[in-house]
């Protein structure tokens, strides 16, 4: 299972450019297509849905070219898209039955399928109720319940946890988690803790272009010594934030305690920190060009 993206680019307008000349392999396990809004997740996603075709390079799911043959990508894909409609007068069984004869699954199967993947979001104990009723995590779990009916094996998820709280955030990313045998899953998203939660591998877009794409944790290595942490007066921050990436802020009593990416130490009483993913992601798009 592999799909594999060759000089891709997509330009929309004289100098206007989506993306430009990504390489990219992915095989089964989760992905994360993490960066700032306008990096390009969204050009990158339509054009793997095969919803836009790519100005130049070559994109192959198992070695057949997905432009020319859109049908291999579209037979086998799962997608859940940003803005996600559901019909507010049926329930998630309801849905999900629809969903299956739309993918043309017969009675028999359609209902053991349905039943796998209610438990699998969770949304047992909800089958019966109209989705009207549900919160945004619920209906993002039943999205992603649609998006497994015909068990695909590529399922692209494009910035799924937005406006969920962080409880639905943490179950959402549980789910995606156990969606992830055998199969290519690209969760597109500019929150970083969902790709740290979940993602096997982490390809970044900056400006169009594609910064990295690596495990996590070489990811996390890269920031070994670039991290810090010390306390500043209230009046200094600002100064802090033109001279170095800042990571985080914590108000306190006597000033506040910032958290920079600095290829040195920033100051004296600065004490090197173990860096996360957040901060690793800080340091490679500022190095991208910000
Ligand atoms: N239809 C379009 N016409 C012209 N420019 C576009 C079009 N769609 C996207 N762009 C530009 O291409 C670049 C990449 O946009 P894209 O939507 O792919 O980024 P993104 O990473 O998905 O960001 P967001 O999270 O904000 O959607 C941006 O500079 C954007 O302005």
């Amino acid at each position: 299972m592999k799909l594999r993206l060759e000089n891709i680019g997509k330009q929309y307008a004289k100098d206007v450019w989506g993306v430009r000349e990504i390489d990219l392999e992915l095989e089964a396990g989760i992905h994360g297509l993490l960066g700032p809004n306008g990096a390009g997740k969204s050009t990158l996603m339509r054009i793997l849905t095969t919803v836009s075709k790519p100005t130049t390079g070559t994109a192959h799911w198992n070695g057949t070219d997905i432009v020319e043959t859109p049908s291999v990508v579209r037979d086998g894909l799962g997608y859940l898209p940003q803005s996600f409609g559901v019909y507010p007068d049926l329930t998630a069984e309801e849905f999900l039955e629809y969903i299956a004869a739309l993918r043309g699954l017969d009675g028999e199967t359609a209902d053991a399928r349905i039943d796998e993947l209610l438990a699998l979001t969770n949304l047992e104990h909800v089958r019966g109720d109209k989705l009207r009723t549900f919160s945004g995590g619920m209906r993002q779990r039943v999205g992603i319940a649609q998006a497994l009916v015909n068990d695909p094996e590529l399922l692209i998820v494009d910035e799924p946890t937005v406006g969920l709280d962080p409880e639905e955030r943490v179950r959402f990313r549980n789910v995606i988690s156990s969606t992830a045998n055998d199969r290519v899953v690209v969760l597109s998203t500019h929150i970083v803790p969902d790709v740290e939660a979940t993602a096997n591998t982490v390809a970044l877009l900056d400006d169009g272009t594609l910064v990295t794409h690596t495990d996590p944790e070489t990811l996390v290595e890269a920031t070994d010594g670039k991290v810090y942490e010390y306390l500043v007066p209230r009046d200094d921050l600002e100064r802090v934030r033109e001279r170095y990436q800042v990571s985080s802020t914590v108000q306190q009593a006597d000033g506040v305690s910032v958290r920079v990416i600095a290829d040195e130490r920033p100051a004296p009483d600065a004490t090197p920190v173990t860096p996360t993913l957040e901060d690793a992601y800080l340091h490679r798009i500022e190095r991208g060009g910000v």
